[in-house]
């Protein structure tokens, strides 16, 4: 039987396939020891190999079963089994987006954060840049990057004050979750389900990326109306674990992460110890370079929508709270038309990271592992460079956009910077001046 820590400890680990299932959110069934999961029940008065019984929920009981997520988790020991929370100062981590100072119009834009120079974890290497909405109110969300160079040891996190995205920019992370180990490396993405204990190494030594903390619905694959039954991220590349479990005891330190707050429990035993589970809300990965890109063939740029990933509904049919959109590598055919994006304002507001590559609508200063802000209403779109290039490209042959990956995280409400993204020195102050070299070109007299 090989044991999460074991993997996590073997040199040059490359989780193979064999070690997820497919589909997502999929009424899964694992166990990492032979009939460990109880038949034909949830709950016996005692479960196989004499572990624990327990129900992880995701949604209201009483939700419609198209949108129930929960699984019933065989352990070790209960989750109950630690002892009390004590507060533990953050500075770095906010949730709280009321009390940040006003926000802005302004287009922002930041250079990547540096690596810590000092042995920093997952955890202690978070920081949030913006948000909206609230733990406690359940609907918005908080946008943290992260960078690290130690890995987690002797500690677990969960986070129940939202599901989150995990959106790698540099570095390998092997995700021990309760449910089984997730490896993700840049170009993919990890969601780890509200409550759910995990701890984080770096194989590459080093990591940084971007995490969207959703305090609202669950994210779940959006409607594909006529574009048809298969298309933008297929359901069978989410990769959700296989049970793996660890039995270890020591003096192990367990936080959580609850309503804005950071909080720290000592814990007697590795909580990744679940032995088998099985149901619909479980942690998974999802390697981005399988979108199926789909785009217009005769003639305009379409709204960013149809590179929709992920959505987080919201009460308002139509309208998400959060949607994930990528812009990976495509074809761009339009013909006798302005290929990159378009200039625009929006009702939505728009959080954007760069994995890997350039962006079409940025010639420069938008790098990997940097981020920009455009929020509702504030004018954007290419710079001056990108519109005088674009605007006189031959349109009738095809042109690849290669060797990138951009996404977004959209919300129909402002995203609202923290004081730390307002005064880090990694703000670009001379950002606007991208805007500024564009030329008038009107001229009455000509068509
Ligand atoms: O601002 C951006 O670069 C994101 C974006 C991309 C696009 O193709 C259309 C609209 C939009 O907001
Ligand atoms: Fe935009």
């Amino acid at each position: 039987m090989t044991s999460i820590s074991d993997l996590a400890k073997a040199p040059g680990l490359s989780i193979t396939k064999h070690l997820y299932q497919s589909g997502f959110a999929n009424e899964f069934a694992t166990e990492a020891l032979p009939g460990a999961l109880p038949v034909g029940q949830n709950s016996p008065q005692q479960a196989p190999y004499g572990l624990y019984a327990e129900q992880i929920s995701g949604t209201a009981f009483t939700a419609p079963r198209s949108h129930n997520r929960r699984s019933w988790l065989y352990r070790i020991r209960p989750a109950a089994m630690h002892k009390p929370f004590n507060l533990v100062e953050s500075n770095s981590i906010v949730s709280d987006f009321a009390s940040v100072p006003p926000t802005p119009p302004n287009q922002l834009r930041w250079n990547p954060l540096p690596m810590p120079t000092t042995p920093t974890d997952f955890v202690d290497g978070w920081v949030t840049m913006a948000g909206n909405g609230s733990p406690e109110a359940m609907s918005g969300c908080a946008i943290h990057l992260y960078a690290a160079n130690k890995d987690m040891e002797g500690r677990f996190f969960y986070n129940a004050d939202g599901e989150l995205l995990i959106v790698p920019q540099q570095g390998r992370l092997q995700l021990a979750t309760e449910m089984g180990m997730v490896e993700v490396e840049p170009q993919e993405i990890a969601v780890i389900p509200r409550g759910v204990r995990f701890r984080v190494a770096l194989p590459d030594g080093q990591a940084r990326g971007y995490i969207c903390e959703n305090f609202g619905a669950l994210f779940r694959l959006p409607d594909l109306g006529v574009i048809g039954s298969n298309g933008l991220a297929n359901p069978r590349d989410f990769l959700t674990p296989q049970a793996s479990y660890e039995d270890v005891e020591g003096d192990f330190e367990l936080l959580a992460k609850f309503n804005g707050r950071l909080w720290s429990a000592a814990i007697g035993h590795s909580p990744l110890d679940v032995v088998a589970w099985h149901g619909n809300y479980a942690p998974y990965k999802y390697d981005l370079r399988r979108f199926n890109t789909i785009g217009s063939i005769s003639y305009d740029h379409p709204d960013p929508s149809i590179f929709l990933v992920l959505q987080s509904p919201s009460d308002t049919p139509g309208v998400d709270s959060i949607d994930f959109v990528i812009f990976p590598p495509r074809w761009l055919a339009a013909e006798n038309t302005f290929r990159p994006p378009w200039f625009h304002r929006n009702i939505a507001s728009e959080f954007m990271g760069l994995i890997h590559g350039e962006y079409d609508a940025k010639a420069e200063g938008f790098v990997p592992g940097g981020a920009s802000l455009h929020n509702c209403m504030s004018g954007h779109g290419p710079d001056g460079e990108t519109y005088e290039k674009a605007s006189r490209s031959d349109t009738s042959k095809p042109n690849k956009v290669a060797d990138t990956m951009a996404f977004m995280f959209e919300t129909p409400t402002v995203i609202k910077p923290t004081k730390f993204a307002l005064e880090t020195s990694q703000l670009q102050a001379e950002y606007f001046q991208c805007w500024q070299t564009i030329k008038k070109n009107f001229n009455p007299n000509a068509k």
